[in-house]
């Protein structure tokens, strides 16, 4: 599902690359995290399957395709099937939380009578059915993030990119997270998550990619968050 073939990502300026012949080869449905020091490179590699930025050298893979060679009225195509959750949950404080799910709908020019139809049932699936009239600062943190996920899922997107979405979340809210995103793998959408929050990977038991100074040390099939554990 998302395959990547001995990239390297250089930005302009001195300094080392961010990341140096990274290979990563994910399948269908799984559950990845992503860890490492800050810096490491998590980020770019994020970045770079949704071709925010493109790679020096080496290939992104997503679905059988090449990232960086899609012709430039392919990349909307390429990240509506792509949800994208952050750190800072990125809601319009302006719209309340139905319409911000419904939002995502209405861009890509889903018709209102299936936005009335599959928001509501998505506010139910991240538990904030009865919420959808409220602002997002009338939300807690961990409430925010659900919405995002909500947005994130709402069209059903092959694959779900996290970038540190538990980092302003207590631990009990962030185990909550964890579980949504187990229960959104489980119906067969790819998750990519960056993270350098150790609980979390130690809860989930999955495939952890851990990046240094953007090469890949560890590629573990179930694993923790440092490398003596799982
Ligand atoms: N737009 C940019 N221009 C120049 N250098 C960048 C840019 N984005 C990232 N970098 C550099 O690339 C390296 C990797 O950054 P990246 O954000 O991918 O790391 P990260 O592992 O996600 O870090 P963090 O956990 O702090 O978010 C760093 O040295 C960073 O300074």
């Amino acid at each position: 599902m998302i395959r990547f073939e001995k990239v390297s990502k250089a930005y302009p300026g001195p300094g080392k690359p961010a990341l140096d012949n990274v290979s990563v080869d994910i399948e269908k449905g799984e559950f990845v995290f992503l860890v490492g020091a800050s810096g490491s490179g998590k980020s770019t590699a994020l970045r770079l399957v949704t071709r925010e930025t493109r790679p020096t050298a080496g290939r992104v893979y997503v679905a059988g395709k090449e990232v960086n060679r899609l012709a430039g009225w392919k990349v909307p195509r390429l990240r509506r099937q792509i949800g994208t959750v952050f750190q800072d949950f990125r809601l319009l404080p302006n719209k309340t939380v139905s319409e911000n799910v419904a939002f995502a709908l209405q861009v890509i020019g889903k018709p209102k009578s299936e936005i009335r139809r599959v928001v509501p049932a998505t506010l139910e699936l991240v538990d904030l059915q009865g919420k959808g009239d409220r602002l997002p600062d009338e939300l807690s943190g961990g409430e925010q993030q659900r919405v995002a996920i909500a947005r994130a899922f709402v069209n059903r997107p092959m694959i779900l990119i996290a970038d540190e979405p538990t980092g302003n979340l207590d631990p009990t809210t962030s185990a909550g997270i964890m579980n949504l995103l187990g229960r959104i793998n489980e119906t067969g959408t790819t998750i990519l998550m960056a993270t350098h929050d150790e609980s979390v990977v130690d809860q989930m038991q999955k495939r952890v990619v851990e990046l240094d100074h953007g090469r890949v040390t560890r590629d573990e099939a179930r694993g923790g968050y440092g490398s003596q554990v799982g």
